[in-house]
Formats: C-alpha cells, structure tokens, sequence
C-alpha cells in the first residue's frame, strides 16, 4: 500500500493517495497500463477516460476532467495528484495547466520526475506515450509519485508567485509577491 507515509512526502501520515489519470486514444493503452501498475502498488485510481479507442478523440476534456478533480481533492484536503497522457504529452500539459491550482510538468526523464516534486511541487505530471516505452512510463509514474516536496523557501517563494499570477492574472501581482517574499525573506531571515 502505497499511503503518505510510505511516500514520505512530509504531507501527512496514513492517507492512500489517489490518482487520477486521464488520457486521449494515443494513451488509452498506456494509460490502462499505468492505471493496473498503480493501483497494485495501492494507489487508488481513479480513470478519467477516454473509456474506449477513437483515433479522432480530442485530449483537452479528458485532461482537464483528471486535473480538476486533483485541484477538487486538494481543495478538500485530500491526497491526489494526476497523470496525463497523450501521444508527446505537450498538449495534455497545457490543457492541465488551464485549472486554477494545477502545476502540471511535462516528465520525459528520471530527473525531470524527480525535480518536478522536489522544486515545483507538481501536483499532475504529463507522460508522452510515444515517446517512451511502458516500462519507463511506469518508472517515471513511480519516481514522481514517491518524490517529496524538498519544502525550500525558495521554491515555495516562486510557486506562490505562480499562485498569486493565477489569482490576479496581472503580472504587477507577480512582481509585488516577489517583493513581498524578499521583504518578509529580509525580516525573518528565512
Ligand atoms: O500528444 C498529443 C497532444 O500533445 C496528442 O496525443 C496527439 O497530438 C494526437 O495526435 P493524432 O491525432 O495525430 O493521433
């Protein structure tokens, strides 16, 4: 069973972590692959589709069902973070990264699962199914899903400009943030 614990995420203790995984027809097979993976490693999955093959599927509406239930469960204090897949995995980030709380990461590599956690807190990763075989896209899955968080001030200090970007959608918002955090940084000695 794969729980906070066990994941050592530093988030809490006990919880089975879910995970929601959406698709399009270019990942419908890897995507069920993933989903039997995961859920015998204890993860509780949940599919967002597609349910069945149609090479004229579109993948935005899948996507962004898997990333607004993560965004729900985070919201609700839950443990949840999301795969997304398509054929390179760069459009199914993109519509992940359209709902409000998502940090979606584009994963093709060992580290890049790995620094999607530790610095940005990436709460959805994408997977290309063509560009990697299962075998690595399970490895990938793993290695993002089992990575903490490293907590660092500064990775927290750029997440929460990226949040504050997204509340105010002004870019001044941003610039005031950082110097909000290099003040508050400046006094605490944090
Ligand atoms: O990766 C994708 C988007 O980023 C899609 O899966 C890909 O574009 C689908 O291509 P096609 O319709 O030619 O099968």
């Amino acid at each position: 069973m794969i729980t906070e614990r066990s994941s050592a995420n530093g988030r809490g203790a006990g919880t089975t972590y879910r995970i929601h995984i959406g698709a399009d027809h270019s990942g419908l097979e890897l995507s069920r692959t993933l989903q039997h993976e995961l859920a015998a490693l204890g993860f509780d999955v949940v599919d967002h589709g597609p349910a069945a093959c149609d090479a004229q599927d579109d993948y935005p509406a899948f996507c962004i069902s898997a990333a607004e239930s993560v965004a729900r469960d985070i919201n609700d204090n839950r443990h949840s973070l999301g795969i997304v897949i398509g054929g390179s995995g760069n459009g199914e980030q993109i519509a992940a990264n359209k709902v409000r709380g998502i940090r979606a990461a584009l994963v093709w590599n060992e580290s890049t699962a790995r620094v999607a956690r530790q610095h940005n807190d990436a709460n959805v990763i994408a997977l290309g199914a063509r560009e990697h075989t299962p075998e690595e896209c399970l490895k990938l899955a793993v290695l993002f899903l089992q990575e903490p968080f490293t907590q660092d001030s500064r990775h927290k200090r750029r997440i929460a400009q990226i949040a504050d970007y997204e509340t105010c959608l002004t870019p001044l918002a941003c610039e005031t943030s950082r110097r909000d955090a290099l003040a508050r940084m400046d006094r605490t000695g944090e």
